[in-house]
């Protein structure tokens, strides 16, 4: 069976799954990121030398799928061939979708989205008491810009005890990064199929139809969407070759298909921020063989290996950056994905803690399990904050009393613990039912009152 990876960014073989517990048990996928792939469920299958040749191999459709416009770059250029049993464009027409789904965006402007300079915290949500699938569970929190214009993001989460039935969804606006927190994700897609735990992330590029099952049953997770951009490896700079997360981590499914035929097989396609749903007589996972760069793929978070200081001073959480998506200035993300992963901190005559801080970018967050370094409280797996930009925002009073009398400067462990950060050049807007929502905590602020001034001009500003 012929599954390849070369080029881009890494070379990598074929990698079994440590978390596969029986579906399926022979998962497999290839390594390296931004590579160029070749896979074939049946051997044989996928064209030889071209990509349209006049009759495929087993009667197979071709069908490209163009993730970058046909004339951008070779550097940058994504698109992959797929070899299927018949083409994506056999479907009765799309209709909006019923019942009407409306907490899902795609473009943020003052007509449908508020927003505010306040500090935005949401404890986690309780899972549905009734059956939800990934997509009936998915619900904007913020976002800006515009699917339309093809810049901009959204930030959704989702809460599920369902699996999709007879049905596979797509986002025809962005990329689809999504961090499971609770409930494993069994992800079939028209590459194959991944199997993403809590602790994992799997990228679904714009246009892929994907179907999500819950081995589990209750899951909840978090999704950032880009639009009219993808996610990259950041520039390692002077850390040098190697560090952060490594291409070869990245993993991509090899070709499965289903040769199975329905009358009413559903495609749900998030379409400028709405859904639609056309039926068709058979699986879109009915893909034999495909070879090309534009692909799906998931990444451990625990493999990646985080740089710091080993002197003084909190370095930028920047330095931990698994993945961006860029904007067209140099240097400024559309939409980093930041990792805060277990780590050694030991930075002497230091404020070890996040510091605190106004930025121009603006910070969602949300906490996969444990506690995060800034907050004491409040702050729990499941849950988000939301600073927009330039919103004040820090450890809160306990975490700073805690600190300054820390005392000694012994190294220590942050242990336990994975916190992320979507972190954007664009101000977010943020949906109404986001602001009005009962799991909203409206005493967000209440963290930071207890800051009380330590300043003494009698002893020079050293702390009393
Ligand atoms: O907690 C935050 O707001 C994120 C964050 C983390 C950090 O280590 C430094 C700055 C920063 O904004
Ligand atoms: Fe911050």
């Amino acid at each position: 069976m012929l599954n390849i990876s070369t080029g881009g960014c890494d070379g990598g073989g074929l990698v079994a799954d440590e978390h596969s517990g029986g579906w399926p048990k022979d998962l497999q996928y290839m390594s390296g990121f931004g590579n160029q792939f070749s896979s074939e469920a049946l051997p044989g299958s996928l064209p030889e030398g071209q990509n349209n040749p006049l009759v495929c191999p087993f009667g197979l459709y071709a069908e490209q799928i163009s993730g970058t416009a046909f004339t951008v770059s070779r550097r940058l250029n994504q698109r992959s061939w797929l070899y299927r049993i018949r083409p994506s464009v056999t479907h009765e027409p799309f209709q909006p979708r019923k019942p009407h789904h409306d907490r899902i965006l795609g473009e943020f402007n003052k007509g449908n989205c508020t927003f505010t300079p306040n500090q935005l915290r949401w404890k986690p949500v309780d899972f549905p008491e009734i059956p939800t699938d990934f997509v009936d569970g998915l619900y904007t929190i913020c976002g800006a810009g515009s699917s339309f214009l093809r810049h901009g993001y959204a930030i959704h989460m989702y809460a599920a005890n369902k699996s999709m039935d007879g049905c596979a969804f797509c986002s025809a606006d962005g990329d689809f990064l999504i961090v499971p927190q609770v409930g494993r994700l069994w992800i079939t897609t028209e590459c194959g199929r991944l199997q993403v735990s809590p602790g994992e992330i799997v990228v679904v590029p714009q246009g892929f139809r994907f179907s999500v099952s819950l081995p589990d049953g209750p899951s909840r997770g978090y999704v950032a969407e880009v639009f009219g951009t993808h996610f990259q490896l950041p520039d390692l700079g002077p850390i040098g070759a190697n560090g952060l997360a490594s291409p070869r981590d990245f993993y991509v499914p090899t070709a499965w298909y289903e040769n199975d035929s329905r009358l009413d097989y559903t495609i749900v396609q998030k379409f400028g921020g709405e859904l639609f749903t056309a039926t068709q007589e058979f699986s879109p996972f009915n893909v034999v063989a495909w070879h090309g760069n534009y692909v799906p793929y998931k990444y451990d978070l625990s493999k990646f290996c985080p740089y710091n200081t080993v002197s003084f001073d909190h370095g930028d959480p920047s330095i931990n950056t698994v993945l961006t998506a860029p904007s067209d200035k140099p240097g400024v993300a559309l939409l980093d994905f930041v990792v805060f992963p277990p780590r050694w901190v030991v930075a002497e005559h230091t404020f070890r803690p996040p510091y605190y801080h106004r930025n121009c970018m603006s910070e969602f967050m949300g906490l996969i399990y444990g506690k995060y370094e800034a907050k004491a409280d409040g702050f729990l797996p499941g849950g988000a904050t939301l600073h927009a930009c330039m919103t004040p925002h820090g450890p809160d009073s306990k975490i700073y009393e805690r600190e300054i009398s820390r005392g000694e400067d012994t190294p220590q462990k942050i242990k336990d613990t994975l916190a992320f950060m979507f972190e954007s050049a664009l101000l977010p807007r943020t949906c109404h039912w986001s602001l009005e929502s009962p799991y909203r905590d409206a005493d967000y602020y209440h963290c930071w009152s207890g800051l009380k001034s330590h300043f003494s001009a009698d002893d020079g500003g050293r702390l009393v």
